[in-house]
């Protein structure tokens, strides 16, 4: 043993027996108290070389992923603070509740040292196990603590000074602890006062996250510091009632926990209805408004913020209970941010609303029919009535009918006893979506006819018609015009399906994909924390060919932003794969479409025109955009129809059709034929 860790030893020995002796328990300073414990409860020996204790790894992941939502926050905020405290030898480490080592970012000069005290993935620095240390102490005080040099209980740890600090949940309870670790002699003043920072930016973003789909009211005394580190936020049902409160709400509130708060109505904290919050917000375009709070008649200004999933302008409804409704032209106007085609579809959209034409939409898959038949109900007066999907490709023939139609009790074998109300009848009032109608078996497309033709329904087994008021929009992203040449879709149910024929464009045809890119950044990242995209990453994305649509490119976007360790994602974020499609891309997919208004065609279908397109006798503007595209595609592919087929998710009759219609003749002729 060292001459030094003999002392220390010594030393430990006689502060806990003196402060013993001295009853000072409880009033001593922390660290006292601790090696009370170490020495007394844990019965550790201060010069004990045992080697550090890791849990198994398969352990470890499940420790992290029983702390997903704070790791992934933490992970960004350990890197920020890294940053801050680069090239001083600092390494950042995250603990569970437990004190066992979740995640660590490491200074390179200080890691290998750093391991050989345990100081690595998988260890555990409880208290318990390591003696006094910063996290483990940290965890049993529940407060932010430095524990410096020979302040540590294990004389092995006297070299290194560690800052750390709680990291709490929305119910108040301990989920680990945040600690900035290096060799002592490096230590700085200011390492506690950052560490307790990032923790407060960890809580901050955790609790936006956790309650992104509800309400959330961001308030502060001082109106330039709502959206700021120090603001308080309170999560709110569609009702107003508080579903949590952070620990920075508390504070400023002066409540001592969050069940003091929870389940109240907001107009018991404050004195301003829900509603009221909410219009007040918006007519100011979310700049801080002033509040009085109930108890004190304190002022504070706030802002409340829409749930992420809508992403779209709501206000509570006045006089329902917990029903909302969009403020009108909100659901339809967000769908598109400058793209000629899709403007000119919600502009339609908006005419038709509540007229009693049914809808189809075309486009490929993850174009957003969906969204756009969701948004076309939200916008109507049938917003508060059901919207009704199914999904004619996804539920076995056999079933279709009774999905649909619905059946009495006892009505075949099998059924169920109760019955069932069909999603003709449970969308009543509403609207039914029919989502891949082109796969729709004949014999039901007969019944479905005879049902929109005589508006009212007979379930299976039931006598009496039911009458129906439905709104139908069906989407598909066949060619319907084939199926009915094949004799594999009702030209009859066709025409009654559709009035008004809506094409979603592809994400690569899109002339706002920059901005569409920006906007699902926004949604997926965390409330009040936008991600940024650098400028050569969205120029990557943007010409990106994107077969799978805006749902790939939200899923690529929101795994990118769940792995990502600063709020700032460049091209190095993005996974391989797309840097190698887009190597075989080539530098132009797509073709940008100008602001050029469409015009409605016959029989409502939207066209769109193309100012880069070369202008071909006999076609439509939207014609000789999509024109220009496939000559494009089939130049890439060197006339290979199968690649281009492939590329662009249609079969080769469906393309062979496409050339002959859109005039493209091969250079050779003779090719073709
Ligand atoms: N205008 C839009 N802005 C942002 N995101 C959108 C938009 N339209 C669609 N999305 C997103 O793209 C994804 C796919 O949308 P949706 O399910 O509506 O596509 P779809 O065309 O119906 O797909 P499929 O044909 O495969 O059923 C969803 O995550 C949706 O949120």
């Amino acid at each position: 043993m060292s001459k030094f860790a003999v002392e220390h030893v010594k030393r430990v020995h006689s502060v806990v027996h003196d402060r013993m002796g001295a009853d000072c328990i409880g009033s001593g300073n922390r660290i006292t108290r601790s090696w009370i414990r170490c020495l007394n409860e844990y019965h550790l020996n201060p010069d004990s070389c045992a080697e550090p204790e890791v849990v198994a790894p398969c352990e470890l992941q499940e420790r992290q992923h029983r702390l997903a939502d704070v790791q992934a926050v933490a992970k960004v905020e350990m890197a920020n603070l890294y940053q801050q405290l680069a090239g001083s030898g600092y390494a950042i480490m995250l603990t569970d509740r437990e004190g066992v080592l979740l995640n660590y970012f490491g200074d390179p000069a200080f890691t290998h040292a750093a391991s050989r005290t345990g100081l690595m993935q998988g260890a555990v620095w409880s208290e318990r196990v390591q003696g006094t240390n910063g996290m483990g102490t940290c965890l049993v005080e529940r407060r932010p603590i430095t524990v410096h040099q020979d302040e540590h209980y294990l004389s092995r740890n006297i070299d290194l000074s560690c800052a750390a600090a709680p990291i709490f949940d929305h119910d108040g309870a301990l989920v680990g602890v945040l600690d900035a670790s290096g060799e002592s002699r490096l230590a700085q003043q200011h390492t506690l006062a950052l560490v307790s920072m990032s923790v407060q930016m960890i809580e901050n973003r955790v609790f936006l996250h956790q309650f992104r789909h509800d309400f959330i009211l961001r308030f502060h005394n001082r109106s330039e510091f709502v959206g700021t580190l120090s603001e308080g936020a309170i999560a709110l049902s569609v009702t107003g009632v508080v579903l949590a409160a952070s620990r920075a709400a508390l504070g400023l509130l002066g409540y001592a926990s969050p069940a003091e708060v929870v389940g109240r109505d907001v107009c018991e904290l404050f004195n301003i209805t829900f509603s009221g919050l909410v219009d007040s917000s918006v007519r100011r375009a979310f700049h801080p408004v002033p509040i009085f709070e109930v108890r004190s008649n304190a002022r504070f200004f706030a802002v409340v913020y829409q749930p992420v999933a809508a992403s779209t302008l709501r206000r509570p409804q006045r006089g329902t209970d917990d029903t909302l409704a969009l403020a009108a032209p909100a659901a339809l106007d967000v769908l598109h941010a400058g793209d000629p085609i899709m403007r000119a579809n919600v502009d339609t959209a908006k005419r038709v609303m509540e007229r009693n034409v049914a809808v189809v939409l075309l486009g490929e898959t993850g174009t957003g029919k969906e969204r756009f038949a969701r948004a076309m109900h939200l916008s109507s007066s049938r917003a508060t009535r059901p919207f009704v999907a199914i999904n004619c490709a996804s539920i076995p023939e056999s079933l279709v009918e009774s999905e649909l139609f619905g059946y009495r009790a006892g009505a075949f074998t099998g059924a169920s006893k109760e019955g069932q109300r069909g999603k003709l009848l449970q969308a009543n009032g509403g609207t039914l979506f029919l989502d891949e109608i082109g796969d729709m078996p004949v014999a039901l497309q007969a019944r479905l006819l005879r049902v929109l033709e005589e508006r009212e329904v007979v379930p299976l087994g039931g006598e009496a018609p039911v009458k129906l008021d439905i709104r139908l929009i069906s989407a598909t992203h066949c060619d319907l015009a084939h199926k009915i040449e094949n004799g594999a879709f009702r030209e009859d149910l066709y025409y009654r399906l559709q009035g008004v024929t809506f094409t979603m464009p592809p994400l690569r045809e899109r002339g706002d994909r920059g901005a569409l890119i920006r906007q699902l950044a926004r949604e997926e990242s965390d409330p009040g924390y936008p991600v940024e995209l650098d400028d050569s990453l969205l120029a990557m994305l943007e010409r990106q060919r994107w077969p799978g649509n805006l749902r790939q490119l939200r899923h690529l976007l929101r795994t990118m932003i769940a792995l990502r360790e600063s709020d700032r994602l460049t091209v190095h974020n993005l996974p391989a794969e797309y840097r190698h499609n887009l190597a075989e891309a080539g530098p132009a997919c797509g073709t940008p479409l100008a602001a050029v208004p469409p015009a409605p065609a016959a029989g409502g279908t939207m066209m769109a025109t193309s100012p880069g397109a070369a202008p071909c006798p006999g076609l439509n503007a939207f014609e000789c955009a999509e024109r220009d595209v496939l000559l494009q595609e089939l130049k890439r592919h060197q006339w290979n129809l199968s690649g281009v087929a492939r590329d662009l998710h249609i079969s080769r009759n469906t393309l062979y059709r496409k050339l002959q219609r859109l005039n493209i003749e091969h250079p050779d002729k003779s090719l073709f034929h």
